[in-house]
């Protein structure tokens, strides 16, 4: 398929995806209500570890179905690991998702509860494939941090985002987006669900190890998160799409982790 033929509205929702992307309809598909009493808590499954110093952020860009900021992923300068995860996994870029005006948009629910938006972190397993694009598909490919984001007081940082939205107001395009470092986009607590999933928006691919932090981080209601919309583009908003329940095992670090400094 070509472009984006795919949406969010009546014509082209998650409903009909299995139309051109059949594997919509597999076996690990994404997101998920997340239901932490049936969660099997893992002893094996240690802390999360993110090693963010040395990030690169390139660009900041809108592409038709979020905004996304780009990273440098040529060395293993910013990873994801322990964890679920067997090695460190390249981040390659952060995106969120969010609601139509004053509707709540995370994709991932727990119990039920929708956040008002959800940001994920993408990061590719570089030990084992060689590009971006061949780990997206293959079911130890990609490693997503998933961190819902709930209104509240001011976010210190998400400004310097939301700022930058003018800047690629239209689908396509690009700007400029550099020294961003995303470990001030983190909770105090690294406490984490992870399961195995997949890409939650075309092309679907069942390649995401996912791991959903407990703890929200709070977004003012002045900072448009979860009334962000893309101006230009066919539609604005995100809206969650339920699948089955799938086999969650609830990890709890022993201890209250926190970024590695490493
Ligand atoms: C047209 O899109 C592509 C074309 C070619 C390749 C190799 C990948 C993609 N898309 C892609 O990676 N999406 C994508 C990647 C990661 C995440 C999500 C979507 B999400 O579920 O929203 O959160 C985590
Ligand atoms: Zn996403």
């Amino acid at each position: 398929m070509t472009g984006h033929d795919w949406g969010y509205g009546v014509e082209d929702g998650p409903s009909l995806w299995h139309q051109n992307y059949p594997i919509a309809e597999g076996s690990r598909q994404s997101p998920i209500d997340i239901l932490p009493q049936t969660a099997s808590h893992d002893p094996s499954l240690g802390p999360i570890a993110l090693k963010y110093d040395q990030c690169t952020s390139i660009n900041i860009a809108n592409n038709g179905h979020s905004v996304v900021v780009e990273f440098e992923d040529s060395d293993d300068r910013s990873v994801i690991q322990g964890g679920p995860l067997d090695n460190p996994y390249r981040l390659k870029q952060f995106h969120f998702h969010w609601g139509g005006k004053g509707c709540r948009g995370s994709e991932h629910t727990v119990e039920g509860h929708s956040y008002a938006s959800e940001l994920h972190l993408v990061h590719w397993n570089a030990v084992k494939y060689e590009t971006f694009g061949e780990a997206a598909t293959a079911p130890d490919g990609l490693a997503v941090l998933g961190i819902f984001l709930e209104t509240g007081d001011d976010h210190r940082w998400l400004h310097t985002i939301t700022d930058a939205l003018y800047m690629v107001k239209f689908k396509g395009s690009v700007t400029n987006f550099k020294s961003f470092n995303p470990k001030c986009l983190l909770p105090s607590s690294l406490h984490y669900w992870t399961y195995l999933g997949s890409l939650t928006t075309p092309p679907l691919h069942e390649s995401v190890t996912w791991i959903v932090l407990k703890e929200p981080i709070a977004v003012s209601e002045k900072q448009p998160a979860h009334s962000w919309w893309i101006p230009g583009s066919s539609h604005y908003g995100w809206f969650p799409i339920q699948t089955s329940q799938m086999e969650l095992s609830l990890a709890f670090a022993a201890h209250k982790t926190t970024a590695s400094t490493e």
